[in-house]
């Protein structure tokens, strides 16, 4: 049994108490937990509950109202800081297809308008996405940035993410024990576990941060901006 893992995938009882105590979701989350997880292709891209509730916990906590969310899918994580930011808040959303959050996503969420209004959603490469967002001159104005797209990608997107938040923004880093592979020499072969470990150590080094490696959901670094 693995000492690494998302709530909804662990039968380790200490990762299913600690989320019990942990996580906390509306019916609209609770909808599109149970939607994705029954009829969702690759269902196990899911964000892990308790990942979502943390991040939730820091925008309310220091008033975030814009926030970059790297990975759609069917929308979990996009609804999680949506629900977290307050009216005038924005949660731009990037995904290379949005089919699975127009069909699984869009039909829960935009049941709560004042929720959904708050989402804007990007379908292309995120990379393009967030390197457009600078190119709009909006470098500094983000609050929060949620990293959960291809691995690959996972060093650019966090340094696109520390460019867009301003001082004391956050950068959440999702899947960075990446089922424990990164912690062992033996199994960094695969692209996307050397690249989960580069960045791992390249936000661990870097001097524009300070950061923490938490063993929650399958892995969080956390970056706060200097
Ligand atoms: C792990 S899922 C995101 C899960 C979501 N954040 C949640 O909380 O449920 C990763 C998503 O990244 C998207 N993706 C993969 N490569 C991408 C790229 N180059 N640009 C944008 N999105 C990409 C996939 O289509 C997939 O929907």
């Amino acid at each position: 049994m693995s000492n690494v893992a998302k709530s909804y995938k662990s039968s380790d009882p200490v990762i299913a108490y600690c989320s019990e105590h942990t996580t906390i979701q509306s019916p609209l989350q609770a909808e599109l937990l149970k939607e994705t997880l029954d009829n969702a292709p690759m269902s196990m891209m899911l964000g892990a509950p308790e990942v979502l509730t943390f991040g939730q916990n820091f925008i309310r906590s220091f008033g975030g109202r814009r926030v970059i969310d790297v990975g759609t899918y069917t929308g979990a994580s996009a609804l999680a800081w949506a629900l977290a930011v307050p009216d005038d808040g924005e949660v731009f959303t990037f995904d290379i297809d949005h089919t699975n959050y127009k069909k699984f996503g869009v039909p829960i969420i935009s049941k709560c308008e004042k929720t959904f209004k708050k989402i804007r959603a990007i379908e292309g490469s995120a990379l393009d996405g967030l390197d457009k967002l600078i190119a709009d001159g909006q470098s500094g104005t983000f609050d929060f940035a949620f990293i959960d797209a291809d691995k690959v990608n996972y060093s650019n997107y966090y340094d696109r993410a520390v460019t867009l938040l301003r001082k004391g923004g956050v950068i959440f880093v999702d899947n960075s024990l990446w089922n424990g592979s990164v912690c062992d020499p033996a199994r960094r072969t695969e692209p996307s576990t050397v690249a989960i470990h580069q960045a791992n150590d390249k936000i661990f080094k870097d001097d524009r941060t300070y950061s923490a490696l938490i063993n929650l959901g399958d892995g969080t670094h956390i970056a706060f901006k200097k």
